[in-house]
């Protein structure tokens, strides 16, 4: 199959170009990009008026398989996946049982490969069963393909414990994805401390609930070396933390998630779940130091956190659901319209941190265009107008406070080794 794109606007920060250019693909492989090819193609695209992008990569979904296919299954994650733009996703290892040995990792992979468009690069649990007692047989995990290791839900508590995953995943060579929460000080909490939750009457989770293990985290990057990553920030001091440890040189990146620049604790309607995620939607100041963050390039990635949960579980109080909102099908148009339109980031950064910037945290050879790369590339159009419509999602999960929510910017083509993996 060989695929023309035609007068497109091309962002890519991996070479520094931006500008309208055509784009021939051939063999699953970017064989040119310039100003006007006329090669005979299969297929030809026009893209007049389109971005035409690196395929973004996500650092942080939650698929379900195994376990719990009834909230989402490789399949229909990796349909969403291209729904959105995202070509690469790496899935956290959460399920039932725990993504937490080789076998695993394998089992993943291959059913991956059968039954998904995107490419999925699996994160393996740092403890046994992701009970925080045992360690998980790291570097078999990475042997097998695991591309990083967390233990996302929550903390590694003992830091005695992670203090030893952080050297094996460092002898490994990858990362750690830190979700920071102090599993003592949540105390039942289900939304952000402050007035709102006071006015709702429901518990609150304060900012030091991440902070203190944000801060633990960095110290024992620090300790060893390793390449840590933090996830879904949501707080200013994380932030700062991150600030610091940049400017000491350390190997520590990022992520921030889309609901969390764009909505805070205000925005909650009332006991509606759908507003319900782990790490909670923050104060107003807290949103503004993520915005500030994201465009000060202290955080290096942009993350859906896409956390299906089945209708029945999420209709149930905030009290009672479980944490988690989706977010792949909703992440570039709400970037566009909350960072791009408002001037936190051009565009070219807005790529950086969906596609460049993370295929650096992985060590792969992705987040690029440049002639002989592979072929993964989102073609959206940055000013198409539209009413988000959790109906229309491809992912079993509908739980999404952006329902109805005007934005700006849609994906139409995504294309994964050379294969037109989803178009409107
Ligand atoms: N983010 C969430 O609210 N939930 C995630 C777990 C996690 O990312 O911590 C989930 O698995 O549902
Ligand atoms: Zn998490
Ligand atoms: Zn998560």
């Amino acid at each position: 199959m060989s695929i023309l794109i035609k007068n497109g606007y091309v962002l890519d920060p991996s070479t520094g170009l931006e500008g309208k250019r055509d784009i021939f693909i051939k063999e699953g492989v970017i064989k040119e990009v310039a100003a006007d090819i006329n090669e005979e193609a299969e297929r030809v695209i026009d893209a007049e008026g389109m971005y035409v992008m690196p395929g973004f990569i996500d650092l942080h979904v939650h698929l379900r398989e195994p376990g719990y296919e009834y909230k989402e299954t490789i399949a229909t994650g990796a349909m969403a996946a291209a729904r959105g733009g995202f070509t690469t996703i790496c899935p956290m290892p959460n399920t039932n049982p725990t993504i937490d040995n080789d076998q695993m990792i394998e089992y993943l992979l291959l059913k991956a490969k059968k039954e998904a468009g995107v490419n999925i690069l699996p994160i393996g649990a740092i403890t046994k069963g992701q009970q925080g007692h045992e360690l998980a047989d790291i570097e078999s995990m990475a042997k097998a393909g695991a591309v990083a290791l967390s233990e996302d839900g929550k903390s590694v508590m003992n830091t005695a414990l992670y203090l030893e995953s952080m050297k094996q995943a460092k002898a490994a060579g990858i990362p750690i994805f830190a979700h920071c929460e102090d599993k003592d000080l949540v105390q039942g909490g289900v939304m952000n401390e402050g007035a709102k939750s006071r006015e709702l009457k429901l518990p609150g989770i304060s900012n030091a609930v991440e902070d203190v293990i944000a801060a633990r985290d960095i110290i024992m990057a620090k300790e060893t070396g390793v390449q840590l990553h933090l996830c879904h920030c949501s707080t200013k001091d994380s932030i700062t933390f991150i600030k610091l440890a940049k400017e000491g040189g350390l190997p520590v990146t990022g992520e921030v998630c889309p609901h969390h620049f764009t909505l805070s604790d205000e925005d909650i309607p009332g006991d509606d779940s759908n507003y319900k995620m782990n790490p909670p939607l923050r104060s107003k100041e807290d949103v503004q130091a993520l915005k500030e963050a994201l465009r000060d390039n202290i955080i290096d990635v942009i993350a859906t956190d896409h956390a299906p949960h089945s209708e029945a579980e999420k209709e149930k109080s905030m009290a009672e659901s479980p944490f988690g909102i989706v977010g792949l099908e909703t992440a570039f148009s709400l970037t566009m319209r909350e960072l791009v339109n408002t001037g936190y980031l051009t565009p070219m950064e807005m790529v950086e941190k969906l596609s460049t910037n993370p295929a650096k945290i992985l060590g792969i050879d992705k987040g690029s265009l440049a002639a002989g790369k592979i072929a993964d590339i989102t073609i959206a159009d940055p000013k198409e107008e539209y009413a988000i419509n959790v109906n229309e999602f491809a992912s079993k999960g509908k739980n999404s406070p952006f329902h109805d929510r005007k934005v700006v910017g849609k994906v139409k083509t995504t294309i994964v080794a050379g294969k037109i993996v989803y178009k409107e």
